[in-house]
């Protein structure tokens, strides 16, 4: 007996979403169906499955769930986070135009903009390599400014990488040209490094100027995407960190841009700040099994 679903479709700098609503009934996909909604040929087609939920915290207005279209559940998704707020402002779930939203490893604040940008703040970054989680065990990390930069061996050489958790694990290397970096070549590799027991998001970030960077991302559990934003997250935190940035950051991906602010040199524990788009598609219904 098929399952029919109504779904929305959206996206955020072209990292694309099926939105489910799962405020007034739940929803308990396998990881098979989730797979199925996210494939391009024989279901809807996006990189993340996002399913809205009511919260039973108190000081959160929803809970909302992440599931890469490999079907696995995740942390954090920042492009997600935007078409969120527009997704349960639209379908007349709230209208508050600062929300606080439940995921998988605590609160987070955003705010829909009087532009139709939505800001989030994304919390502090974690650079404590157990935290990422990132296995450290017998490297000697580079200093750099203030980033510990370290060797990752792969199958076509060492690369270089900052390791931080937005939430979710990224390793950010840089590169000379973002159009010319090895993403589909290295990408699946650095993913699922024996360094990242979680596996990783493989971010590859080319420096313009001081505020501006272009950045790819091969995203664990999507591959490769038009944009991440917990990638530009780390991907700006990285350079700051390591003296090639300045907040704020516009961040260019092959799907629109994103600007990150981020006081970490100042204070660590400063919040990350990312602003962007949030786009409804279209809306739906599929029959799954
Ligand atoms: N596209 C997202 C990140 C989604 C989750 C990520 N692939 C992971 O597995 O951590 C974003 O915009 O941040």
């Amino acid at each position: 007996m098929p399952l029919t679903i109504r779904f929305t479709k959206m996206q955020g700098a072209g990292n694309d979403f099926v939105v489910l609503d799962g405020t007034r009934e739940p929803f308990a996909l396998s990881p098979a169906q989730i797979r199925r909604l996210c494939d391009r040929h024989f279901g809807v087609g996006a990189d993340q499955l996002l399913l809205v939920e009511r919260s039973t915290r108190d000081e959160a207005d929803f809970r909302y769930r992440i599931f890469n279209a490999d079907g696995g559940e995740v942390e954090h998704c920042g492009n997600g986070a935007r078409c969120f707020v527009k997704f349960v402002r639209d379908a007349g779930l709230t209208d508050k135009t600062t929300i606080v939203v439940e995921v998988m490893q605590g609160l987070i604040t955003l705010t829909m903009r009087a532009d139709g940008q939505v800001s989030v703040d994304m919390g502090a970054p974690v650079f404590a390599p157990p935290q990422v989680p990132f296995d450290q065990t017998g490297l000697t990390p580079r200093r750099d400014n203030d980033d510990d930069v370290w060797p990752l061996a792969l199958d076509s050489g060492t690369v270089e990488v900052s390791v931080l958790s937005m939430g979710n694990p990224h390793a950010v290397q840089i590169v000379a040209s973002a159009e010319q970096a090895p993403v589909a070549q290295t990408g699946p590799e650095i993913e699922r490094h024996r360094r990242f027991p979680a596996r990783v998001n493989a971010g590859f970030l080319e420096i313009v100027d001081r505020h501006t960077a272009r950045l790819r991302v091969f995203e664990r559990g999507a591959g490769e995407t038009l944009a991440c934003g917990t990638g530009a997250c780390a991907a700006a935190v990285a350079g700051i960190r390591r003296g090639v940035l300045d907040s704020p950051v516009a961040v260019h991906t092959h799907g629109g841009v994103l600007t990150i602010a981020w006081d970490g040199r100042a204070d660590p524990q400063a919040s990350v700040l990312m602003t962007g788009p949030a786009v409804t598609v279209f809306a739906g219904e599929i029959d799954i099994v």
